[in-house]
């Protein structure tokens, strides 16, 4: 039986087998927390935004801040994918990882002098521009380097998402991007700026959206703007259409990448854009469902009002549930036979906001495995080292052969860095 969203996770009899390796074995040899990805539900997923998108101009980059591990983004340069980037460490990373700067792109609000250095040295291929300020010294820190910056404008179309406030992007209170009624102002200045090579626009409405009318209304938005662009005389080689595109972590139906790309390239070619190189930024449905996180029981508290199962991760290793109250599925890595009982699986942390899952039916019993599901994206890349616990370890599967592709942090790593006084 296979799990909802996740195509390799699967249980064969009581157990739980993400490709061909069994979950509970892997938590026994690599210690709990553990995250396991799926290398084959990786490619699964970036094939279908590739089979979309053939025989077009396109570039389809990874939003490397869903899930940055090396061997994730190494999975991905080998696949032809480019890469979305939102700071100088993540540029020194996925160039760690193989990729090549020239199917980089950088977004972010906060872009440092020193980071648009960086990635004007190692020759990115778009700068995604978020405010006139940030123009005006990206074009002075070119000029010093003697080089014209390619730049998209990411502008702020003003559509509602329809998803979480904290993961929304594209509405006018949001600090994402320039205002849609001052973008083509924007473009007109930049095309006079001496270090700026005007490329493209680019535009990135929110998180986890399970809708195509957002994206909709946002491209339509996006194309009046171009239109009144290029009449103004400056060219745009690329629509940059940002990520978002949401996952099944309960219930959700989300179209997939194919289904939602048809409608959009249907629009573009509808209002005679065809020719343009189309560019996708997909972070979580690149890598959610391709992921899950192990954890063990250690202890179980029954109580009055509630009843708790204290596992070994927490939120420092899983921050989705406290920071968004976030629904993960999870699940036994082996069913037992025993009455379900409802539970808050808790973590170890000394917050009451460290909660995994609420009012989850299982039946458990400690030194258990539990899988915490659609951990690939947001996972291990907003892990912290709170109540100095080292991040978890990681693997990654491929048929039968399973990788360690991080090994845990330890203690001492994490206080290497500090100095006691005098
Ligand atoms: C600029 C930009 N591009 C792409 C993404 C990737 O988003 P998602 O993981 O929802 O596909 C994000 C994060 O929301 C982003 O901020
Ligand atoms: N961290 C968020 C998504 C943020 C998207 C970043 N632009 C999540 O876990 O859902």
């Amino acid at each position: 039986m296979t799990l909802p969203g996740a195509p390799h996770l699967a249980r064969r009899g009581r157990d739980l087998y993400l490709e061909d390796c069994q979950l509970a074995t892997l938590a026994q040899q690599h210690g709990t927390p553990l995250y396991v990805y799926s290398q084959a539900s990786m490619l699964d997923a970036l094939a279908a935004y590739q089979r979309a998108l053939a025989g077009r101009p396109h570039l389809i980059c990874y939003a490397m801040k869903a899930n940055s591990s090396l061997a994730v983004l190494q999975t991905f340069a080998r696949a032809g994918c480019g890469f979305d980037i939102v700071s100088g460490g993540e540029l020194q990373r996925v160039l760690a990882a193989g990729a090549s700067a020239s199917k980089v792109v950088f977004s972010g609000v906060g872009k440092t002098r020193t980071e648009m250095r960086q990635a004007l040295e190692a020759g990115v291929r778009c700068f995604n521009v978020e405010s006139e300020s940030e123009l005006a010294l990206l074009s002075q820190v070119a000029v010093e380097l003697g080089v014209r910056a390619p730049v998209s404008l990411r502008v702020n179309p003003d559509v509602d998402a329809g998803t979480h406030p904290y993961i929304s992007t594209g509405l006018k209170g949001n600090k994402f991007g320039i205002a849609h009624e001052q973008a083509l102002a924007v473009y007109r200045h930049a095309a006079q700026l001496p270090g700026i090579a005007v490329r493209g626009i680019d535009c990135h409405i929110g998180s986890q959206l399970t809708e195509v009318a957002p994206f909709l209304d946002a491209l339509d938005r996006i194309l009046d703007l171009v239109e009144a662009i290029e009449a103004a005389g400056i060219t745009l080689h690329h629509l940059d259409l940002g990520g978002g595109l949401g996952i099944t972590y309960t219930d959700e139906t989300p179209p997939s990448a194919d289904e939602l790309i048809a409608q959009l390239l249907a629009r573009i070619d509808a209002r005679g854009h065809g020719h343009r190189e189309i560019v996708f930024e997909p972070g979580r449905s690149l890598v959610g469902n391709a992921g899950v996180l192990l954890t063990e029981v250690l202890y179980l508290k029954p109580g009055e009002t509630k009843n708790f199962c204290i596992v070994d991760a927490a939120m420092n290793d899983l921050m989705r549930p406290a920071m968004y109250e976030a629904w993960m599925g999870i699940v036994p890595c082996t069913e037992r036979d025993a009455p379900a009982v409802t539970w808050d699986v808790v973590g170890p942390v000394c917050e009451s906001g460290d909660w995994l899952g609420r009012e989850r039916e299982l039946a458990v019993a400690p030194g258990d495995h539990l899988a915490i599901l659609s951990a690939g994206a947001y996972g291990m890349a907003m892990a912290s080292n709170y109540n100095t616990r080292g991040r978890a370890a990681e693997v990654m599967v491929r048929g039968h052969q399973a990788t360690l592709i991080r090994r845990r942090e330890s203690a001492a790593e994490l206080y290497a860095n500090e100095r006691l006084i005098d």
